[in-house]
């Protein structure tokens, strides 16, 4: 754990990252890996005021996490880091880690916390020497361990902690779709779900491609309904004990999406007192 967090804290300090094998408390050689996280300006808990804002998004998979972190992302202008996108390209790439994580994405399964946070460091590495500050993470900390080695290195500002019922998650998964040449997200699902016995209805309607990407649209091997209903129940297993982590520590704002994009975005904007804001942007635009 803390040659785990010294990665971390390197990386935020702005050298390279690295992993190392330090004694388990117990006296075992353990593989422990540090998250180096990047100095940005004057250190690792920088006063919130001269960065940009760090925040983290939590939620099952399909909830949503990489739609509004990216708006939140061009709207306060920090980097969307998601590590399912690092996993992803990695795995893309013909390195020998490739195929070891290949076996674990396509069985729903967690990456080790090893593994993932040298895919973060490296990542927040390259983003401070572009003079990156702040951040909106997307897919991490997945485990109270990677929690713990976060809060270890760095204040996080703010987690939202996005929620959609079990049945919509899984229709949303398996709507799933990416161009394979832009890189373009969409989903074809079609979601009409009636309310019943005091429970709301929701509607979300599909957010198609352009015609241009319609022939060229993938899914990822891992929106299968097999590992689909694995993730979930390795999120209610090993990241739902994440959630009670930060709400302990004040930081949880819950956000049941009420709907597709156009009813949950700007409610989502004014439970964050983002509201103005977006009007700025959209009128500088
Ligand atoms: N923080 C993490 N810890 C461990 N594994 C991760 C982490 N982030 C991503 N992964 C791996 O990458 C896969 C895809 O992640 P992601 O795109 O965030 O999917 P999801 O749609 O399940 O939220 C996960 O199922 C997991 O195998």
């Amino acid at each position: 754990m803390a040659a785990l967090n010294r990665l971390l804290r390197t990386s935020f300090l702005g050298s390279l990252s690295r992993m190392s094998t330090t004694a388990a408390p117990e006296g075992g050689g353990r593989f422990v890996p540090e998250l180096a996280v990047p100095k940005m300006g004057a250190g690792p808990r920088r006063d919130h005021r001269e960065r940009g804002v760090q925040w983290v998004f939590l939620g099952c998979p399909g909830v949503g996490k990489g739609t509004y972190a990216s708006r939140l992302s061009q709207l306060l202008g920090v980097p969307h880091i998601a590590t399912g996108d690092l996993v992803r390209e990695e795995l893309s790439s013909s390195g020998s880690l490739a195929q070891q994580l290949s076996a674990i994405v396509n069985q729903g399964h967690l990456v080790s916390d090893e593994i993932i946070i040298e895919l973060l460091s490296k990542r927040l590495q390259n983003g401070a020497s572009n003079g990156e500050s702040g951040f909106i993470l997307d897919g991490f900390p997945r485990t109270i361990r990677q929690a713990e080695i976060l809060e270890g290195v760095t204040d996080i500002d703010l987690v939202i902690n996005l929620k959609l019922r079990e049945d919509v998650l899984l229709k949303k998964c398996l709507g799933r779709r990416i161009c394979s040449q832009c890189g373009g997200n969409f989903n074809v699902a079609s979601i009409d779900i009636k309310g019943e016995n005091g429970r709301p209805g929701i509607n979300m309607a599909p957010l198609l491609p352009p015609p241009n990407c319609a022939a060229k649209l993938i899914t990822r091997s891992d929106d299968t309904e097999e590992v689909v209903k694995e993730r979930l129940r390795v999120y209610n297993d090993t990241s739902l004990p994440v959630e009670e982590f930060y709400r302990k520590r004040g930081k949880l704002l819950e956000f049941e999406l009420p709907g597709g994009i156009p009813e949950s975005w700007p409610k989502l904007l004014r439970a964050l007192n983002l509201e103005d804001h977006d009007d700025k942007q959209s009128a500088a635009a």
